[in-house]
């Protein structure tokens, strides 16, 4: 499977630069983290096609981003607010939907949404009106339109923003199902959202990227940082005070609190595995200490 490559790409809004001379390798499940204004939403709207390129380019294979209308054949896309009409059935809405899309032929149409609706578990709720439907369930709406055509890239946009634990849950596996067979491209602040769903992530902050790799090569960016201590809880403030608390867990009187820290903060922690998030936030943290 090709990747799409993204090589100097810069957009401006005016004086502002939302990306900022980017390059990326985009393959398999690929997630792309980075926090509120990295410049997420405006890669996935270019690479949609939704935006126009004013400078660098995007390829995917042989196609390069300048013949939008074969780019556009290949891409399902979610975006991060998708609502459809609220008072007809869903799969009315996603036959609809579907002949937007050119899927003309009836019985072609019908198969192909059968097995949609079946791939994103919503068979049972295909008669429901969309406003009878649930948030996730909304979600998967969204999926399955984006899925129409089979397209060999799919891309979403901030999927679970809005879900419950257990809809994030479903959705995520979901979408790892999803990515066996073409490139999916999540575009989320939620690091949990790609520690199971995508194997490769690209880091995003203020327009540029911080780090592209593996997930686990992200991860390792704290290696050695990150620590594990049991402390009272009226330890937890002065720990904060002079370290990053990532996480933080209550086990009878005491708490077992997981920080980021380039030496071991009290005698009594232990360095732990460093996860996707920590070295998310050891990047972040960085870029910070080098900004200012
Ligand atoms: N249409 C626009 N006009 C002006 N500035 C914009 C526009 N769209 C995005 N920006 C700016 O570009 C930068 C990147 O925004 P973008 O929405 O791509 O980030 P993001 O990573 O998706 O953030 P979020 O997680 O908050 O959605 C921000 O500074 C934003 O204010």
């Amino acid at each position: 499977m090709s990747s799409i490559v993204v090589k100097g790409l810069t957009k401006h809004f005016k004086q502002n630069t939302a990306l900022d001379n980017i390059s990326l390798n985009i393959k398999g499940t690929y997630g792309l983290l980075g926090p509120n204004g990295a410049g997420k939403t405006t890669l996935i709207r270019t690479i949609a096609t939704l935006l126009p390129i004013s400078k660098g380019q995007i390829t995917y294979g042989k196609i390069s981003w300048e013949d939008s209308k074969e780019v556009r054949r290949r891409i399902g896309y979610l975006p991060q607010h998708f609502s459809m009409y609220q008072n007809i059935k869903m799969i009315e809405c996603l036959n609809h939907l579907a002949i937007l899309k050119g899927v003309i032929d009836k019985k072609h149409r019908t198969e192909e949404l059968e097995k949609i609706i079946h791939q994103v578990n919503l068979y049972d709720h295909k008669d429901k009106k969309i406003k009878q439907l649930s948030g996730g369930m909304l979600r998967r709406v969204g999926i399955a339109q984006a899925l129409i055509g089979n397209p060999e890239i799919l891309i979403v946009d901030e999927p679970t923003a809005g879900l419950d634990i257990e809809e994030r849950v479903r959705f995520r596996s979901l979408l790892r199902s999803i990515g066996k067979n073409r490139i999916v491209i999540i575009s989320t602040h939620i690091v949990e959202d790609l520690e199971l769903a995508c194997d490769n992530i690209g880091v995003l902050k203020n327009g540029k990227v911080l780090a592209e790799g593996k997930r686990e090569n992200i991860s390792n960016f704290a290696d050695g940082k990150i620590w594990e201590v049991q402390v009272a809880m009226d330890e937890i403030e002065s720990l904060g005070n002079n370290f990053t608390i990532i996480s933080s867990k209550q086990i009878n009187n005491n708490y077992t609190v997981r920080l980021l820290s380039d030496k071991q903060p009290l005698n009594t922690a232990n360095l732990v595995e460093p996860r996707l998030e920590d070295g998310y936030l050891a990047l972040i943290r960085n870029d910070e200490i080098e900004a200012s």
